[in-house]
This record gives C-alpha cells, structure tokens and sequence, in this order.
C-alpha cells in the first residue's frame, strides 16, 4: 500500500506520551548507565542490541535482547539486528490513529515511546585512516533506519541520537511523559544527524568508491567529488548580519570528506567582550590569514577585511607596534590577529586603542586579565588544533564555487623567483620582499604593499586598476606617518602583474628600490625596462595571488 494523505478527522491527538517501553541501541556508550537506570528506575521496559544489552545487563539492570523480541538471530556480522517488522512496526505505528491501534494489536507487537541510538562512528573511522571494507563496514544501516522511522513518527516516539539529550528526556519520562514539542525538537536533530552522517558516506563513495566511468572519474580525478553537501550546526543566532537589516547566524563548519574545512575562528574560544557580530567574524578571519602565514612572530590588523597594518618581528609586542605605525588612523576600531601568545607588553598597547576584535593562540595570564578590562574588546582564542581549510566555498547565484585555499610555504620564498632587472637584492631587501609578496596576499585585489623593514608601510587594495592602487599605496605610506615619506627606500609587491608600465613607473618615482610581482603581461618587456631605467631591482615570481 502507498502512502495516501492523511484525512484530519481521523487523527487523535497526542501530546504527552508515557514511556513504556525503550529501544536502546549505542556504539557511543557514553552515560548509559545513568540513561539506563534512570529509565529502569521510572519502570520503563528497555529492549536493546548486542553488546548494549551486555552492557546494560552488566549494571544488574533488566533488559530484553531485540533477538528475542524479532525471533532471528543477530546475523551476517551485525548487518541485520533490527531490521525486522517486530521492532520497525513498533516505531512506525501511529498510535493516534485507530486503525494503526488495532493492527499493531492483531500483529501482537507492542510499540516503543522511546529510542535511544546513536551510530557506528563511520567519520571517526575514516578519519582514523580506514579503507575498504573496514569503512564500509562502518556504515550504519540499521541504525539510521530506527532513527528516521522514530523521528518520522515523532507524533507517538521520541528519539534520542545523543547522550547531550539524556537529560532532559530522563525529566520527561520522570515527570510523566514526553510533550509533542520535545519530540519535534528531538526528531530534527535526528534528521540532521542522519542527513550529515549520509553526507559523509557519498563524499567518501564519491572518492573512493565511484571512479570507475565519465563525470566520477573526472571528479575523482581532479579531487573534487561528483556532488557537494555543505552540513554545518547552529552555533548561534547573531545580532543581525553585515547591516542592521539582515539576519544572520552562524553555524559550526560541517563540510564532508576531503574537502573538509579546518577550525579556526568559528571554534574559537571567547575570553572576553561583547558577543561577536557579523563583520566580526569575517574581519577576524582576514586577520587570521593575514597573520598566519608568517613563520616568525606576526601581527596583521583589519578593518573592512582588508589589511591597516602587517608586520613580523622576533617578538609580538614589536610586530604589533610595526604593524599598527603602518596606518593608526584605520587601526582604530580594528581587528588583530597575533600568530603567537598575547604577552602582557603586547596586552599593554592594545589597552590603550579602541580594537574590536583581538585573536591569538593564547594569552599570558596578565595579559589576559589586562585585556580583559576592556568591556568592548572581544578576546578570541584560537582552538589548539587550528588548521586552515584546505578549500573555501564561496556562494554565488545558482551556485557554489570551491576552491584550493591559498596558501604559501613556511620556508623561503625567493628561491622560485627571477630577477629581471636591476642588481639581485641584498639579503635585508629580499627579506622586506619575501615579507610584501607574504603580506600582499591579505590585501584585496588589486593589490599593491609596500614594506620596510618586515613591515608595511603603504597598502594599496580593492582598486579596479592597478595604477590607482600604487597611487594610494604610496599616498598612504607618504602621509599616514607625520609626513615621513616611507615610500623612498621601502619594496612593493603587486598580487598580479602591471598590465602596462605606468603602475610600476610610479612605485618607480616614489622612490621604491625594489619590487616583487608574478610577472606573465603581454607589456612585460615595458614594465621590465621602466624598472631597468631607474635601477630598480625587479624580481618576477611567476605565480598570482589575486584575493577577492
Ligand atoms: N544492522 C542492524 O540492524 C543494526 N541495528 C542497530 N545497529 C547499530 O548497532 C549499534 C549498536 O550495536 P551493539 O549494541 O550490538 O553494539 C548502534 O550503533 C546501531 O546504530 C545496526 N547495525 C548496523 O547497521
């Protein structure tokens, strides 16, 4: 028989349903034995699975195998435990209407209130480096199938998919029964779970199973998979989104399989301040790629996720006051991110500026105290396990690009690169290079930075032409610190290559000793010979760094 639409008039209604009797049936196991005692104690039957029955039993609790209740052995190595009508007509029987009463009454099967599952740890598996069989093996079949048979009825049964729902399902029971709104809750995180947990397993088959012809093939071959599925967790509902008007909220990064994303400034740690607001979120991730990057100890400061200030030093007091000279005007009201512990010298000097937003792998406990006294400044800690997604989703109309994260190497970066005017740099200037081509990359395009010293001095980003973005770099690094001309005698960098001279040529006229760029332009040759002409050392790199 087809499913047929249901007529109102023969629907009773059912709000607060007394537990009788529980299907239990765990790989996790964690706080069983209070679930289970407290289940027993309120005289509720518990019916369960192999080694959840041992368990149970352990406890000197009463428990019924499912075995005895379908009357078929546990077979085929685990594959088929409960997937039997004695326990999924039991899960299925809508109980508010008569008709499913009475037939579950001839079938002399009694229903379950309550089912309590969670699944075999199929991502935890794979994550541990599983393959073949020993993955497949790991793909929870009956399980998932109780899940949604129970969160489908959840009108008559509450479902249970994690040991973070025993208490509040133990109250219910106590109290007298579960209330149609729990069992709603509980029913959508059920279908969530099985939705993220059925993402996992078509990533993993679409990587390591489906290779075999046409679109899979080439999907697997260029290791993106056939199909996508973006699964994240609420984590919280914010104020309202990049304006006042828009809702916004974010959620925990779910994404599957080799295309996973890493952790960072959603799993973050807050120490201190106001809740985090949209641009929050995406100013402090800027700043996190900012900083990063840098092997040595480094500071980047962003506002409108574009750099004010980008500096590297031995120590993180220092990188932070370098990187704050860059711009003070825009500093104020921004967003730093240090790839190193927040030492109390550090904490002292960001005291005294208004920041929004401050993110750090850690605080020295004075520090933290210090910078803590500030009400506003929202304190992040960075999860130890850190790590940058390895791809970045970006949505666009009618769809979603996915892209390789970029990233540069820890180590140096000048070995790779072709001078192509000018004398070779000497080390202290092809360090300040190494560290504009570094920085350039946290600029929006088209970008232009100009460094001294491991630092910035000038920032040029988000211009339509590149010319207008050596204009404002220079501007900036010529008026930004007292009238100090820091674009004499600094490098630049250039994310992309001068499509003509004019761009290089005034970098050139401000004074610029050396410059940095992927080269690859038709004008290649009139960029080259501008640099050649004024002396200026020019080195090509042959790689862009676009960033929009
Ligand atoms: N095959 C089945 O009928 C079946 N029924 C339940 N499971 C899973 O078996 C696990 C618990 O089994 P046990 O209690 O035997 O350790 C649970 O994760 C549950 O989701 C099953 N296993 C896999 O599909």
């Amino acid at each position: 028989m087809s499913a047929h639409a249901a007529d109102p008039s023969l629907y009773r209604e059912r709000d607060v349903v007394p537990v009788r009797r529980a299907l239990i049936s765990l790989s996790d196991k964690t706080d069983l034995e209070v679930l289970a005692r407290a289940l027993a104690d309120a005289g509720v039957e518990l019916v369960s699975t192999g080694s959840t029955a041992a368990s149970i039993r352990s406890l000197g609790i009463e428990v019924t195998d499912v075995a005895h209740l379908t009357g078929f052995p546990e077979s085929l190595g685990g594959r088929v435990k409960t997937l039997h009508p004695a326990v999924h007509a039991g899960l299925l029987a809508d109980l508010r209407l008569e008709d499913h009463e009475k037939q579950l009454a001839e079938l002399g099967i009694a229903p379950f209130e309550l089912v309590v599952v969670n699944l075999y740890p199929f991502k935890e598996t794979i994550a541990a480096g599983a393959e073949g069989n020993d993955a497949v093996e790991q793909i929870d079949i009956g399980g998932p199938a109780m899940v949604r048979a129970s969160a489908k009825n959840f009108a008559n049964v509450a479902v249970v998919v994690s040991p973070g729902s025993y208490p509040e399902v133990i109250a219910a029971v106590r109290s007298g029964g579960t209330s149609l709104a729990l069992r709603g809750n509980l029913a959508t995180k059920a279908f969530q779970h099985t939705a993220d947990y059925d993402a996992a397993v078509a990533a993993w088959f679409t990587q390591h199973v489906a290779a075999t012809d046409g679109a899979n093939a080439s999907a697997a071959d260029s290791g993106f998979s056939a199909s996508v599925t973006v699964t994240g967790t609420l984590q919280n509902v914010l104020r309202y989104g990049e304006n006042a008007h828009q809702a916004a909220a974010i959620y925990l990064d779910g994404a599957q399989g080799d295309l996973q994303s890493g952790t960072g400034i959603a799993q973050a740690e807050q120490l201190g301040g106001k809740e985090m607001s949209y641009n929050n979120y995406t100013d402090a991730d800027a700043a996190l790629r900012a900083a990063y990057d840098f092997a040595e100890p480094a500071v980047a400061i962003i506002k409108h996720a574009n750099p004010c200030g980008i500096a590297s030093a031995a120590d993180i007091a220092e990188a932070h006051r370098k990187a704050h000279a860059c711009d003070p005007v825009s500093a104020y009201g921004g967003v730093i991110a240090a790839n190193r512990t927040v030492t109390l010298a550090l904490a002292q000097t960001v005291k005294g500026i208004f920041t929004e937003v401050i993110v750090a792998p850690d605080y020295e406990p004075a520090a933290l105290e210090l910078l803590q006294t500030k009400k506003n400044l929202r304190i992040l800690k960075l999860p130890a396990d850190f790590a940058r997604a390895p791809y970045e989703y970006r949505q666009i109309s009618g769809g979603v690009l996915v892209q390789q994260a970029d990233v540069f190497p820890s180590g140096a970066l000048s070995d790779e690169w072709q001078l192509v005017a000018g004398e070779a740099a000497d080390a202290a200037t092809l360090a300040d290079l190494e560290f504009a081509w570094r920085a350039c990359r946290a600029a929006k395009s088209n970008a232009i930075l100009l460094a001294a010293d491991q630092a910035s001095v000038g920032v040029g980003m988000g211009q339509v032409n590149r010319v207008d973005s050596c204009r404002l770099a220079v501007e900036r690094a010529n008026t930004l610190a007292d009238g100090a001309e820091r674009a004499r005698g600094s490098v630049a960098a250039s994310d992309a290559f001068f499509p003509f001279a004019d761009g290089a040529q005034i970098l050139i006229d401000a004074g610029v000793k050396a410059i940095v760029q992927p080269g690859g332009s038709i004008r290649d040759d009139e960029v080259v010979a501008a640099a050649k002409a004024a002396g200026v050392t020019m080195y090509v790199t042959g790689e862009r760094h676009f960033f929009h």
